[in-house]
């Protein structure tokens, strides 16, 4: 498979230390640019040394991409979804969330950014196994002080909206693993985030299984009008992705789609 080296995108950028606040302000509908990367170096000073994950690497992120994020353990690729949101910082270079530089002052800030313009689903699920399911996916909710029956109610949608809705009342420990997957799916969507950030989501799952999650953040990812980043280890799963981009000996590719995918 060819890779061409990604580009940065020339579109016109915001002024160097651009408040956050700036980011909702400046989020025009037709924007179609949602993440921009610039130069992006990570470094650890370990007690072996300078370890360096990463330089120089630049590409944007479009409205509506389903974006696979591939490459060898160790590469780096956790530590880019991080950076990406906003908890993890790069050691040089800049992000751009809809053109506007993330340059936080506090970890408040970075706090509310996440809250409010990021969903995250991680390998494992990081539910509160003595809580419901529709008490887990109203948690976003329930965290930034809104009232528990609305909190409670846009839960129950989100339910049905993963295919669990006969669930609610279940506590999540008692749920599979795909099940348990879904639920974490829901709780990231909740809060309908301008971006849904995903590390391995499908990484404990059986194939089948596996497949049943990935086609469900599909079919969201379309229905919700998502911008979505899927770090994968799975080349099948990745492929159905509109993009692939390859990290690499500190470096990122974007992979030429396969012949006759769409
Ligand atoms: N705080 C840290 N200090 C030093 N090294 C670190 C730190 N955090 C991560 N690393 C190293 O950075 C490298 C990249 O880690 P990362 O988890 O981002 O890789 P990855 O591509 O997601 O790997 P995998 O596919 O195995 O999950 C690893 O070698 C890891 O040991």
């Amino acid at each position: 498979m060819g890779m061409d080296e990604v580009d940065a995108a020339g579109a016109s950028l915001a002024p160097s230390g651009a408040m956050l606040a700036d980011v909702y302000a400046r989020f025009p509908e037709d924007s179609s640019e949602v993440l921009r990367v610039e130069r992006l170096r990570k470094e650890y000073l370990t007690g072996r040394g300078r370890l360096v994950l990463f330089e120089e690497i630049s590409f944007s992120v479009a409205r509506g991409d389903l974006l696979a994020i591939v490459g060898e353990s160790g590469a780096g690729k956790s530590t880019l979804l991080h950076i990406l949101g906003a908890l993890d910082t790069a050691t040089s270079g800049d992000v751009y969330f809809a053109s506007t530089l993330l340059n936080f002052s506090s970890p408040r800030q970075s706090a509310d950014f996440r809250n409010r313009e990021v969903g995250y689903v991680w390998q494992f699920h990081y539910l509160l196994p003595e809580f419901t399911a529709q008490e887990n996916v109203a948690m976003p909710l329930l965290a930034r002080g809104e009232p528990r029956k609305s909190a409670l109610e846009k839960a129950k949608h989100w339910l049905h909206e993963v295919e669990l809705g006969d669930r609610a009342e279940h506590r999540s420990g008692e749920l599979s693993g795909g099940e348990q997957q879904r639920i974490s799916l829901a709780r990231a969507l909740i809060t309908q985030p301008k971006i849904l950030l995903a590390d391995e989501p499908t990484g404990d799952l059986d194939g089948r299984t596996a497949d049943v999650v990935f086609s469900l953040v599909e079919r969201l990812h379309r229905s919700h009008g998502l911008t979505s980043l899927i770090v994968t280890h799975n080349t099948a799963l990745a492929q159905r992705c509109s993009r692939v981009l390859r990290l690499e000996k500190g470096r990122i590719y974007e992979e030429l789609p396969a012949v006759g995918r769409a």
